[in-house]
This record gives structure tokens, C-alpha cells and sequence, in this order.
């Protein structure tokens, strides 16, 4: 219908605007914003934690503005591309007339879901619903290099702690099958680089203790732990997000010569970097000790140190987790109005990467992981992403139902319901 073209359209209108790391176009892309919110009479906020890194906060006020609120957040940043080796350029947002796949940078992370919240406060408002919970929309900065200056400083501010939110939904994965997939939790990046150090020798003579032969060494026992982690998944008894991921990010050494390198030295010094990332459920400590005793061990001329060491337990000690049981109506409530909406839901899953819901998880507040894109291939951050228009609009039925639960959901009632029962 002209309708479903018209949703189309803004989508790409957004998909348009480029907001690649490390220059995006974040005025741009708040000016579209606040300008849809303005259409959609929600009041519109935006606010610069950090100068020209603007985050868009969208208030569609409730009925019962003392409830805990509804947060629906997305980011606006994307990940570069290499665009000589995609189909299509990644912001002209080229739509397929015989697949309906619409490819673009951000499609699937995640100006999708961004967009998907906009249509479905749309087509509520349209069918005459009002909210009884306040629901806010955020769209924020910098996700793609760490929310430091985004989400971070958004979840520490006032600004937040006044809106009184109670659940908030950020983004998840596309699915290849017919089952979307939900996250209650992340593994926690730590990126680790490791130094070796030795004695500098000539090429030719075979001696101990090498800066090479120890990094070497380490290289060895990371590929074994690797390996490990990795049958687990492969033989089906973990999941991606359950078992601890490391993969080297860099190999730093030799002596730099006009031609490339010299190569008849044993040069002094050698390093790797490695992109770890922890399970909510592993102990820490275990890692810590191996990486002390066998990755780096000073024994062996090692250091190391981490460029980034986030913390699997929130600021009560607890491994930061959103539950699933009945200490959380919103899950239940995301089951039934994805059901409700005739999507079928997977197990729910630990996200293998970071998002910004760690920053609000970490504050104690339930946070779902959840972009509602099945029959898609996982193209976040590759070459020719996509998503078909067709799995784009049934998303925005799935944000239909479950804006209209969340918004509606009265825990006063229900208790007192429940009571009733007893
Ligand atoms: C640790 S901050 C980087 C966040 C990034 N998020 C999505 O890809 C990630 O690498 O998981
Ligand atoms: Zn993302
Ligand atoms: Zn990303």
C-alpha cells in the first residue's frame, strides 16, 4: 500500500544520513529526528553531554506520569564501510524492487530499530491508544567506540534519573530462521595486549628466551584456550554468548628497515592484542589468574595490560544480568505481545558483543536486547548490509504490541489481581 511506502521512505530518508564512525553527521541526523517528533507531537529534548554529540530524547507523557517509564533506545551512530566492495553505496539506502531488500549501512544496526519505535508510536497514536506509563525514546551518540560519551554519561545525569524509568529495550541481532532472538545480558569486553621482551640476537643463531619465542609461547596457549572455548560452541553444548571469545586484534614486532623489515635480527621486544570478551556467568578471576600465570607470566619477560576491562558485576557485586523469572513482569510481557503479534521468539541469549544496555543494566534497571529481524542474515558491521522491507514492517507490528503492553502494564493491578487469586 501507499502506506507501507511512505514508512519506507522515512527509513531510508534516515538510512541516508551518514552517521559513520569517526566523523558522523550527528546534526543531521537530530535535525530528522527531532523533525519526525515534532509530526508526531512528542516532545522533543536535545541534550550535549559532550559538545556536537548530540542525543535525541523523544517523551510521549502517559497518563500516570508517577509509573516507572518506558525507555526505548537506540544509537545513531554506524560502523564504517568499505565502500568499493558493496553492491550498492552504503548511505544511498538502494532499495531491491525484485527482493525488497533495502541495503544500507545501519539497516540492520541499528537505525532499523530507531525507526521501527517512531512507526509504531505512529500507528498507535493513529488507532487512538494512550499511554498510561510515560514512554521515551533515546537516541544516542558514539555506541560504535563505546557509549562513553553517549549512553554513559546519559545514564549518570540527572536528566535520566528524573525520567524514573523502570524497563528499557535496546538492540539484539537478526536472526537467519523464523525465530527472533532476545538478550538478557552481554559479555564484558576486555582487550588485553601482551609484551614480550628478550635478548636481541643475530638471525641466524638459535638461543632461549627470545622476545619472539616467548610471545610465541603465549600465542600457543591463547590458541589452545581459544580452540577450547570454541568446541564448545561448536559441538552445541554453549551457546556463542556462554563461552569466553578470544580473537588477536594485532601482532606488533620487528625492526623496520627501507624494505620491510631486517631480517637477520631477533628484535627485543614483541606484542599482540587480543579482543576478549567474558561471559556475565564465567569467573573472572580464573582469567585473570591464567592471563597472569600462562599468557603473561612475568617468568617469561611478559607484561601486559588492558586497554579495556569491563566489570561482569554491576555496582551491587552482582554479575549484571536482566532476570527472566517473575521478579520481571517485562519479559513475560515481551513473550505474550510478540506472540500476540504472531512473531515466535528463541531462547533468550547472553549478546556475543557490547551495547549500551550494559550502562543501565549495570544501574540495576532491566534491559532487553531485542531488533525484530528474522529471515535475515547477521550483517551488522560486513560488507552489504540489509534488510528486507517486508521483515522491516512486520518489526514495527512486533513495537505495536509491545509499546502497547509496556504502556499500558499497571503493576498495581496485577498485584492486586494476583491477590485476589490467592
Ligand atoms: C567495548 S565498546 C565497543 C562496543 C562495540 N559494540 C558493537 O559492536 C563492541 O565491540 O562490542
Ligand atoms: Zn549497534
Ligand atoms: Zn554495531
Amino acid at each position: 500500500s501507499s502506506d507501507s511506502s511512505i514508512i519506507i521512505s522515512r527509513f531510508r530518508e534516515y538510512l541516508q544520513i551518514n552517521t559513520a564512525q569517526p566523523n558522523p553527521n550527528y546534526r543531521e541526523a537530530a535535525e530528522f529526528l527531532v523533525s519526525q517528533a515534532n509530526f508526531l507531537s512528542l516532545d522533543s529534548q536535545v541534550l550535549e553531554f559532550v559538545p556536537g554529540k548530540p542525543l535525541v530524547l523523544l517523551k510521549w507523557p502517559g497518563k500516570s506520569p508517577s509509573l516507572p517509564s518506558i525507555l526505548l533506545n537506540s544509537h545513531t551512530d554506524v560502523v564504517p564501510s568499505e565502500h568499493h566492495k558493496w553492491s550498492h553505496p552504503p548511505f544511498e539506502a538502494h532499495l531491491d524492487s525484485s527482493t525488497g531488500n533495502i541495503f544500507a549501512r545501519g539497516s540492520q544496526d541499528m537505525k532499523c530499530v530507531g525507526m521501527q519505535y517512531l512507526e509504531a508510536i505512529r500507528k498507535l497514536k493513529a488507532s487512538g491508544f494512550q499511554p498510561l506509563r510515560t514512554v521515551y525514546l533515546s537516541f544516542v551518540p558514539d555506541e560504535e567506540v563505546g557509549g562513553h560519551d553517549g549512553a554513559e554519561k546519559f545514564a549518570d545525569s540527572e536528566v535520566f534519573k528524573k525520567m524514573n524509568v523502570g524497563v528499557l529495550l535496546d538492540e539484539g541481532l537478526a536472526s537467519p530462521d523464523e525465530f527472533y532472538r532476545v538478550f538478557y545480558a552481554e559479555r564484558a569486553p576486555w582487550w588485553l595486549v601482551i609484551k614480550a621482551t628478550g635478548a636481541p640476537g643475530h638471525g641466524a643463531k638459535l638461543y632461549d628466551n627470545s622476545a619472539m619465542e616467548n610471545l610465541l609461547k603465549s600465542i600457543e596457549s591463547i590458541r589452545r584456550f581459544r580452540a577450547a572455548q570454541f568446541d564448545l560452541v561448536k559441538s552445541g553444548s554453549r551457546a556463542e554468548g556462554q563461552v569466553i571469545s578470544v580473537n588477536m586484534a594485532f601482532l606488533k614486532a620487528g625492526t623496520p628497515s627501507p624494505t620491510g623489515f631486517v631480517m637477520n635480527l631477533q628484535p627485543s621486544e614483541a606484542q599482540a592484542g587480543f579482543d576478549i570478551r567474558v561471559p556475565p556467568t564465567a569467573d573472572p578471576s580464573s582469567l585473570e589468574r591464567r592471563i597472569a600465570e600462562e599468557w603473561a607470566p612475568s617468568s617469561r619477560n611478559m607484561t601486559f595490560e588492558f586497554k579495556q576491562k569491563t566489570s561482569v558485576y554491576d555496582k551491587f557485586g552482582k554479575p549484571i544480568l536482566t532476570a527472566l523469572d517473575s521478579s520481571n513482569p517485562w519479559w513475560a510481557l515481551l513473550e505474550a505481545a510478540i506472540k500476540k503479534a504472531n512473531g515466535k521468539l528463541g531462547k533468550p541469549e547472553i549478546f556475543p558483543a557490547s551495547t549500551d544496555a550494559r550502562y543501565f543494566r549495570d544501574r540495576g534497571l532491566p534491559a532487553i536486547g531485542f531488533s525484530p529481524m528474522a529471515n535475515t542474515p547477521i550483517l551488522l558491521h560486513d560488507h552489504n548490509e540489509f534488510l528486507n522491507k517486508d521483515e522491516y514492517l512486520k518489526g514495527i507490528d512486533m513495537y505495536v504490541s509491545i509499546i502497547e503492553a509496556y504502556a499500558s502494564f499497571d503493576e498495581q493491578t496485577r498485584d492486586e489481581a494476583s491477590r485476589a487469586e490467592l
